[in-house]
């Protein structure tokens, strides 16, 4: 068997991947775009998940929400379907739109009322025109997002003409890793202790 010197050892251990900054950790608006992604995934809106995620100076997370009825309007009695104009069964009161709080509003709403002036806002979809004048109003200096999938409608690019006229920022978040995987079955599932008898132990 080869000897190996203490010195070699040494550099060896220096070179396991233990020994350095991990290479593939999420960058910061992945993150909190990702996030944003994730708190979509609470909505109930058959037809468009929308998250968001409201980040200070310091890249911390001050308020996060996604598109839903307001507290107490049960999900199953508001309607999540779109009223057909024209057909003979339009019902306006039928219409999802008139009592969805979007995750924007929500997001602002959930931050306590603490100050959001100077914040970054994430969110997988393009604020519309009454998130926007939530937006301007508390001071929220960024929006960042994934989708800006109603681009063409009137309340979008009304949305932007108020942005654009207070010189709020706001770009299409490009995002650096393809692919974020959650599997709960990565983690250990229980207390390594737990298999050798050693939580019943009371020393
Ligand atoms: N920036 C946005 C835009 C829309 N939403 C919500 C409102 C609805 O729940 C849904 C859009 O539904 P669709 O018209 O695609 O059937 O997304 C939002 O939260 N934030």
């Amino acid at each position: 068997m080869a000897e190996v010197s203490a010195q070699d050892l040494i550099s060896q251990l220096s070179k396991s991947p233990e020994s350095h900054k991990r290479k593939e950790y999420l960058h910061w608006d992945d993150y909190f775009m990702a996030t944003s992604l994730l708190s979509a995934k609470r909505s109930k809106d058959p037809v468009t998940q929308v998250g968001a995620c409201i980040v200070d100076s310091q890249n911390r997370i001050v308020a996060i929400g996604y598109n839903g009825f307001p507290r107490n309007c049960s999900d199953d009695v508001f309607p999540w379907s779109k009223a057909k104009k024209g057909s003979q069964e339009f019902d306006p009161l039928e219409d999802k739109k008139m009592y969805v709080v979007h995750a924007e509003a929500n997001a602002i709403l959930n931050s306590n009322g603490m100050s959001l002036s100077g914040t970054r806002l994430y969110t997988t979809l393009f604020p519309c025109n009454e998130c926007a004048k939530l937006i301007i109003q508390v001071g929220i200096s960024q929006v960042l997002y994934l989708s800006d999938k109603y681009a063409d409608k009137p309340t979008y690019r009304a949305s932007k003409r108020m942005l654009d006229a207070v010189g709020v920022e706001y770009k299409r978040h490009i995002p650096q890793k393809k692919t974020i995987t959650i599997d709960f079955d990565t983690f250990p599932e229980e207390d390594p202790n737990a298999s050798l008898g050693l939580n019943e132990l009371h020393l």
